[in-house]
């Protein structure tokens, strides 16, 4: 499948030979869409101009290709638009106030600073009034499993971690930065993490892979005291619980009636499953590539072994083509184009899908759509967006401002519920389960229902003023 993008075409057209029109239809034949031109130059033999075209990443070649073969047209330059918004990187740091002359030289450097210094020194707690610690996460990944891009090293992971990095701060106001890890040691990598660990508020931890995942984070989450959450696991499961318990209203199921199958039973997959059974889920199926997981089987990874024996309740043998008989939700995060027509078409006839791998869906949403009754992707470009982003911003801005020292399980149910509750009872339908990352009110929400869940099961070390008079939120039976 083909992402959508825009690339600008300078060109010269000699005018005693071509014209605009043997352009635009060149690039038409080719699938492009014209949506600007400019005159760059107007001479009287040769013109040259910036067209402006929206292509899928597939046909990018092809218009090059047919122009440069064109007689009187000369491509001087071929500019793609996502190539150009990452040049340089997407993020910097900049000082929250300019050091205009001595005085305040000498007060954020030395020698004032020193007294503050001195003052963290006789108390470490200090360290989140003044410094930058209490607003900034570190966005941690060793580059093993980059979307569903796999194993690409950690320059290449950069922009992925630099696009969360801009996320956290446009939605939620929170500085974080990426450190993307040359090692794939487990025992090195928490080493890393604890030794930078003073300057952070947060830890989130990013494309690594599974189960190498489970243990990391479980080390880390115990041996500091900041929260640290991998966002592949608990983001990807709070928003997809999100989505689902929409999507059941809509369809007129209940999470303990449905039939789940779960495919994928990477990071993301084995948090989705055991939030989906934390929050009342009785029937799932996980689905990896060696088929379901059953009862007898031994597994090496100790999060299988944990997962078969809670889930596959009739256990049921097989495959993915076994366990979609009937089913009344898939949820991928597995990988692109695993899914056919054929495993719709066997499912119940309210059926829901969430097909979450990036950037590449499980099954083609134009696939997909007339074997549906909701449809959600990890994607921008179509409706329902189940994608993580949703949870991460909010949930850190909420664990930070309460200094929770852990990212609890209360705390992701109330994430889940917070991210559900923003889209109205009258307005659900099957192209509206889940907010759209730019409402306002998901971090918001988020926020709040975090901060009171974490009150509520003592981990919160600090009531923000904004959420003083309001009750910690109270454990449901
Ligand atoms: N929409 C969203 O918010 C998110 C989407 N994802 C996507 O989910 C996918 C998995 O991500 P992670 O869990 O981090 O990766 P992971 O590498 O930890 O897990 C992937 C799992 O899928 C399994 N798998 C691969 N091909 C399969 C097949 N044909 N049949 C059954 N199982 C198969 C692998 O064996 C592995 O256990 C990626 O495409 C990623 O982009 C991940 C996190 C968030
Ligand atoms: C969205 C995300 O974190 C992923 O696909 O890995
Ligand atoms: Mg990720």
């Amino acid at each position: 499948m083909s992402i959508a993008t825009t690339m600008i075409i300078r060109l010269e057209i000699r005018k005693s030979v071509a014209s605009f029109a043997d352009v635009a239809s060149g690039i038409a034949a080719a699938g492009g869409d014209i949506v600007a031109i400019d005159v760059i130059r107007a001479g009287k033999e040769v013109t040259t101009r910036d067209i402006t075209v929206n292509v899928q990443d597939a046909t990018n070649e092809e218009i090059h290709r047919i122009l440069s073969a064109m007689d009187g047209i000369k491509v001087i330059n071929v500019s793609d638009s996502t190539f150009l918004a990452h040049l340089g990187g997407k993020i910097e740091i900049m000082p929250k106030m300019k050091i205009k002359n001595r005085e305040d030289l000498s007060q954020v450097y030395t020698p004032g600073v020193a007294r503050v210094s001195m003052a963290i020194a006789e108390d470490p707690a200090k360290a989140y009034s003044l410094t930058i610690k209490r607003n900034t996460v570190a966005v941690v990944t060793d580059g093993t499993a980059v979307l569903g891009l796999g194993d690409i090293g950690p320059e290449a992971a950069m922009p992925v971690m630099e696009g969360k990095a801009m996320l956290f701060k446009q939605l939620a106001g929170i500085d974080a930065f990426p450190l993307c890890l040359d090692t794939k040691d487990s025992e090195e990598i928490i080493r890393i993490v604890k030794a930078v660990s003073p300057g952070f508020g947060g830890i989130n931890l990013e494309d690594i892979s599974s189960p190498r995942c489970f243990e990391i984070e479980r080390r880390l989450a115990e041996e500091l005291d900041i929260p640290v959450f991998h966002d592949d696991q608990h983001g990807t499961a709070v928003v997809a619980l999100a989505g689902l318990l929409n999507a059941l209203k809509v369809v007129g199921l209940t999470l303990a009636e449905a039939r789940i199958v779960v495919v994928g039973i990477g990071a993301a997959g084995v948090s989705i499953c055991n939030l989906l059974l934390a929050a009342g889920a009785r029937c799932i199926y996980a689905v990896d590539r060696e088929g379901v997981l059953v009862r007898e089987a031994a597994y090496g990874n100790p999060e299988w072994t944990k997962l078969a024996a809670r889930t596959n309740p009739d256990n049921v043998q097989g495959g993915l083509a076994e366990v979609m008989q009937g089913a009344d939700v898939f949820i991928g995060v597995a990988g692109g184009g695993i899914l056919n027509v054929e495993h719709l078409k066997s499912m119940s006839a309210n059926n829901i899908v969430f097909a979450m791998a990036n950037p590449n869906p499980e099954i083609e949403p134009e696939l997909a759509e007339p074997h549906v009754r909701v449809l959600a992707t990890g994607r921008s470009d179509y409706p329902n967006q189940i994608n993580n982003v949703l949870c991460f911003p909010g949930i850190f801005r909420g664990a930070l401002d309460c200094r929770a020292a852990v990212v609890n399980l209360e705390m992701k149910l109330a994430a889940a519920k917070a991210i559900a509750s923003v889209v109205l009872e009258e307005e659900l339908n099957e192209q509206y389960i889940i907010p759209s990352i730019f409402n306002d009110k998901v971090v918001e929400q988020v926020r709040l229902a975090v901060i009171r869940a974490a009150m509520s099961t003592g981990v919160a070390r600090r009531v923000p003023p904004d959420v003083a008079g309001i009750e910690p939120l109270i454990k449901e039976n």
